[in-house]
Formats: C-alpha cells, sequence, structure tokens
C-alpha cells in the first residue's frame, strides 16, 4: 500500500482516526535506517519496524534518532526471524540456530538495543514473553486457521497464548 499510495496514505488514514503501524521493515547502515525511521516519526505513525539483522549498532542508532521524539516517538519494534523462513532458509545464510533460537538471540538483542518489542512467530510468543518479560511487545503475522499453518505461522490459539497483537 505505502508503494502504491506514500505518505499521502498515512495522512488521510490518520485524519480519519487511524493509528498507522508503518511497517516497512527498515534494514539499512545505521545512519540511513535512523533517518528513514526519523521520517516515519515525523509522520506521527503508532508504529513503526525495523529488521533485527541490521544489528546492534544500526537499531541502537534508531533508537536514539527516536528518543529524539520523546513522549511522541511511535513504538519501535524489530522484525527477528520471517515467518516463512524455516531451518534450511537459515542454513542457506550461514546460520545454524534453528529458526525459534536465532529469533530468541535477535529478540534478546532487540531488547538490549532498548526497543520496544519484536515481530516473532506465535508458535515464539510463549518462551520470548517467559524470556524477555510482560512489557516487551510481541507482534506475531501470519496467523491460520489452526491445521492450515505453513512454515512458521501458527494458529489463533498459538497466537492468543503469548502476543500483543497479531496481523
Ligand atoms: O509483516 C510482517 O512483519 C510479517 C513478518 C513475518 O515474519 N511474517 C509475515 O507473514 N509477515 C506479514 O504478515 C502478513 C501475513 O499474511 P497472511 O499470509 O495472509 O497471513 C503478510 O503481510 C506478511 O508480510
Amino acid at each position: 500500500m505505502f508503494t502504491l499510495f506514500g505518505p499521502q496514505l498515512v495522512r488521510d488514514l490518520q485524519q480519519r482516526g487511524f493509528d498507522i503501524f508503518l511497517d516497512l521493515k527498515f534494514h539499512d547502515i545505521p545512519n540511513t535506517t535512523a533517518h528513514a525511521v526519523a521520517a516515519a516519526a515525523d509522520l506521527g505513525v503508532w508504529m513503526v519496524n525495523v529488521h533485527a539483522s541490521g544489528g546492534a549498532r544500526m537499531m541502537t542508532a534508531v533508537r536514539e534518532a527516536l528518543n529524539a521524539f520523546g513522549n511522541d516517538a511511535p513504538l519501535l519494534i524489530a522484525v527477528t526471524v520471517l515467518t516463512s523462513m524455516e531451518s534450511s532458509d537459515l542454513l542457506d545464510l550461514g546460520i545454524t540456530l534453528s529458526p525459534a533460537d536465532y529469533a530468541a538471540k535477535l529478540a534478546q538483542l532487540t531488547k538490549n538495543c532498548g526497543l520496544d518489542g519484536v515481530v516473532c512467530s506465535a508458535q515464539e510468543a510463549v518462551r520470548f514473553k517467559q524470556e524477555l518479560g510482560q512489557a516487551f511487545k510481541l507482534i506475531t503475522p501470519g496467523i491460520r486457521p489452526a491445521g492450515s499453518e505453513a512454515g512458521r505461522s501458527a494458529s489463533h490459539y498459538d497466537a492468543r497464548a503469548g502476543a500483543d497483537g497479531r496481523r
């Protein structure tokens, strides 16, 4: 939607009273990502995200850029491991951890960098709530009817168990 209609769509929806999660999953060098996320904050969005695999320096730069917005800063979350990724996909990238363990590592890194939460599979939500605390937000996409799950997507039941938000 954003690619098709750009920031004016965001403004139009805000005028209609919607809070916007600008789900652009930024992933670039720290300075560039910080500027992109600051531009999202200028738009007045409610939540924005980056890829945790951009690393600690990137996430810290983004956190610092948003701190300048004080109480008006959007929630800042990081995508851990996309729900479409399976062990074989990670192995192709040279990552030998399981998707769940790699996601846990990225989620801990995200928390250490001061972000507000992560996007993760609902299958990981209960574990992450236990390991990272109740205040750390978990957004769980890819929720499917039970029995039709693909990759690391999960059922509504799994999502209800631990997540703060789902898509
Ligand atoms: O948007 C996301 O952050 C996202 C992260 C992720 O790990 N997996 C994932 O499926 N998504 C998004 O969640 C949505 C899932 O849609 P369905 O496949 O229709 O359930 C898509 O828009 C994906 O882009």
